[in-house]
């Protein structure tokens, strides 16, 4: 494997934390990274990582993947990336993409391993979701937590209902700060998403999520009254009639005591009987 001290040496680069560039130098937590696809049924055929710094994750991708496609926005990067792992360019094992995760058409990869860049990792999870393939994301550890939270805890909200959405999501280990080069201000977390098959029905995604955000700005509220308050977020035109139609148990509880299928069953019924125009 590469000496991750030798790919920043090589590249001639420091991590640029206003560029959100945080380079993994810790070579057990870096081998360890690509493991955590070994408790799913994930394909390896063709692995994801977004951001790739100097190549030390891109490295150990290689050796558990048929093909690696890592992106990279920062130009002078993404050249070394090319010039540094050239063989396996010309073999046909890796693509370098030079590119923003947020703007390129993502190759249809089998599962992704990525040390994402924080001030997008969020924009970034929710492309990938959606392709409902096994996730490895490393992340800031608060927002880690707020992703794997139970309902009841402080730290349950949006963000977990929709993740929770998507995938079974769980927290597989904490990484301190020394583990970086340059060390970030917090610590980081790695967040295992597993796709799933919801055991309940979603018509229009789009919505659900827009509903969910919608009664979280009022979580101190009941979700009577958040229904009713957030008509102007959520799209109603009819609050009144969902609050008449859902159930007394439901209207009494607040957003975050209610697991992701209660909201997707009161998003079907908002949907049925509150008219939420264009969606
Ligand atoms: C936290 S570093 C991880 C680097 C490397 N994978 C590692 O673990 O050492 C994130 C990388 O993402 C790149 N990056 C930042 N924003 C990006 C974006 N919008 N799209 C693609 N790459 C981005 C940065 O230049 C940086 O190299």
């Amino acid at each position: 494997m590469r000496d991750p001290d030798g790919l920043i040496a090589r590249a001639g680069v420091r991590g640029d934390p206003n560029r959100d560039q945080h380079f993994l130098v810790d070579d057990r937590v870096l081998d360890r990274l690509p493991t955590y696809l070994d408790e799913t049924d994930a394909d390896t055929s063709h692995l994801l990582e977004i951001g790739g710094g100097t190549g030390a994750l891109t490295d150990r991708l290689l050796a558990v993947g048929d093909e690696v496609t890592v992106v990279e926005r920062d130009r002078e990067l993404a050249a070394f990336l090319r010039e540094e792992f050239a063989e396996e360019i010309d073999a046909g094992e890796l693509t370098v993409i030079e590119g923003d995760a947020l703007e390129i058409d993502l190759p249809d990869f089998t599962a992704s391993v990525s040390n994402l860049p924080y001030g997008v990792s969020s924009e970034i999870a929710f492309r990938l979701f959606p392709e409902r393939q096994p996730l490895v994301l490393m992340f800031q550890q608060e927002f880690a937590e707020r992703m794997v939270a139970d309902p009841g805890t402080s730290e349950y909200g949006r963000l977990s209902v929709s993740s929770q959405h998507y995938a079974d999501v769980e927290l597989v280990e904490s990484i301190p700060k020394e583990a970086f080069s340059p060390p970030p201000a917090v610590r980081s977390a790695v967040v295992r998403a597993v796709p799933r098959d919801p055991d309940y029905a979603v018509e229009n995604e789009a919505f659900f999520l827009r509903f969910v955000k919608a009664l979280f700005t009022q979580r101190r509220k009941t979700i009577r009254n958040a229904i009713r308050n957030t008509a102007h977020i959520s799209g109603l035109a009819e609050p009144e009639a969902v609050v008449d139609a859902a159930d007394e148990d439901v209207l009494g509880k607040r957003a975050g005591a209610m697991a992701p299928a209660e909201f997707a069953a009161l998003a079907q019924l908002a949907r049925d009987v509150g008219e939420p125009g264009d969606e």
